[in-house]
């Protein structure tokens, strides 16, 4: 469910009119709506309970501060992969000591920051990272909070790009390796064994790769229990999958039921990493039709917004739906829509059917979740405006760049 609705025949953010967004603020332009974002993290705090735990929000779907803002006033958590992400939390108004440090390359300065921010735990995806977070927090005599990413080598059924949960994939510390590095761990005095860690990649659809996956944490678990090595979470990373199309992904309250169910009476405290289950249909990418061409092979709907500003359908052939502003009436052409960048893979949707004039405004949906993030500069295009609608109000949260930004910090020769 979102708030992204036809009103009168015309297509609305909450209770404003995303037509008059687009004539404030320009295309392309990304919308976000508060309430959608609102009821999807309570989706999953609710979900959870009673049972002790942190919704930690994976960052890098959506990392703008007003965004951020919102989930950090809701008491959210935030799961991050760089000293970047963590300057945006704690700009954003987030509590350090609910934030959880993934990724396979944190450097020694990031390890440093994150330590004196007082994070709530690194999520450790190697044996050198081990050893490293260890100097560093002996550097400043501290103890730091670990907890081991585990790769549980199973199938998440995703893109092959955004599984990576599986043994040939980066992530995390082989199930085989990972008793050995807990017991290596338990001897570094700087280190302060907090949890486990798994997330097996993103976009997942059914529940059994998650429950898969879960058996062979708390079989991890047990194990090192009763070798004395007893943590206090399990951190099931993120990955719940969203309705682009027709997929039916489990709903948060349907996972959380059944993670709870098979933790048993183990006294663990669940954190849960969901990005786009959180962000994707809050937000919808609004750009406007400049040219329609009519090709020998096929008609093009060519728009003001490239894959620049949304990379996934060229990145992943992800599909999008792309819906018109403000309907017309009329027979409808199938159009492939593209942006004016130069490459044949810039398209936002292909062999769409539609009813087009030059000058309307399409709304492409479920773009709240790696949309700006993963935007670029790229054929020097300033990225886009971010507005977030609350109710009746519109707030700017990032102004569309301009192109002296576009060469900032870059200098002439002497
Ligand atoms: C470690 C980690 N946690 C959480 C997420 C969020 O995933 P999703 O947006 O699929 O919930 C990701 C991205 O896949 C990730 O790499
Ligand atoms: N960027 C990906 C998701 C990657 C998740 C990050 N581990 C997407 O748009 O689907």
């Amino acid at each position: 469910m979102d708030h992204f609705t036809y009103q009168q025949g015309h297509l609305y953010a909450e209770s404003v009119a995303v037509a008059e967004i687009a004539a404030q603020y320009g295309t392309p332009c990304y919308l976000y709506s508060r309430a959608t974002i609102e009821r999807h993290y309570r989706a999953f705090d609710e979900a959870v309970g009673a049972h002790p735990h942190l919704i930690c929000y994976a960052v890098k779907a959506n990392s703008n501060l007003g965004v951020l803002n919102v989930l950090a006033r809701l008491g959210s958590g935030f799961d991050i992969v760089s000293g970047g992400e963590l300057a945006r939390v704690l700009a954003a108004g987030g509590d350090p000591a609910k934030v959880v440090f993934s990724g396979v390359g944190k450097t020694s300065e990031e390890i440093r920051q994150a330590l004196q921010a007082g994070i709530h735990c690194f999520n450790v995806e190697s044996e050198p990272e081990l050893d490293r977070i260890h100097q560093v927090a002996e550097q400043l005599d501290c103890q730091a909070p670990i907890s081991i990413r585990v790769n549980p080598d199973v199938d998440a059924g995703t893109h092959p790009y955004i599984s990576t949960g599986l043994k040939q994939n980066k992530f995390g510390i082989a199930m085989e390796r990972a008793e050995a590095v807990y017991q290596y761990a338990a001897t570094l005095p700087h280190l302060d064994i907090k949890g486990v860690d798994c997330h097996i990649g993103s976009q997942l659809t059914e529940l059994a790769p998650f429950l898969d996956a879960l058996e062979r944490l708390l079989g991890l678990i047990d194990r090192l229990a009763a070798q004395g090595i007893t943590l206090s979470h399990l951190d099931v990373g993120g990955g719940l999958g969203v309705n682009y199309d027709d997929e039916k992904p489990p709903l948060p309250a349907e996972y959380a039921a059944a993670l709870r169910e098979r933790l048993g009476d183990r006294s663990l405290a669940l954190i849960l990493e969901p990005g786009r289950a959180i962000m994707a249909n809050a937000g919808v990418l609004i750009t406007q039709v400049e040219f329609l061409k009519r090709g020998e092979d096929r008609d093009f709907a060519i728009v003001d917004a490239a894959m620049n500003d949304l990379l996934r359908p060229a990145l992943y052939s992800a599909w999008q739906n792309i819906i018109p502003v403000s309907p017309r009436e009329g027979t409808a052409r199938r159009y492939d829509v593209v942006g004016p960048v130069c490459e044949t893979g810039d398209f936002l949707g292909k062999d769409r059917a539609l009813v087009l004039s030059p000058g309307d405004l399409l709304a492409v949906r479920s773009a709240g979740a790696y949309g700006f993030t993963m935007s670029s500069n790229y054929n020097s295009r300033p990225r886009a405006a971010e507005v977030l609608v609350d109710g009746d109000e519109v707030h700017l949260v990032r102004a569309r760049e301009t192109v002296e930004q576009l060469w900032q910090g870059e200098r002439l020769l002497p």
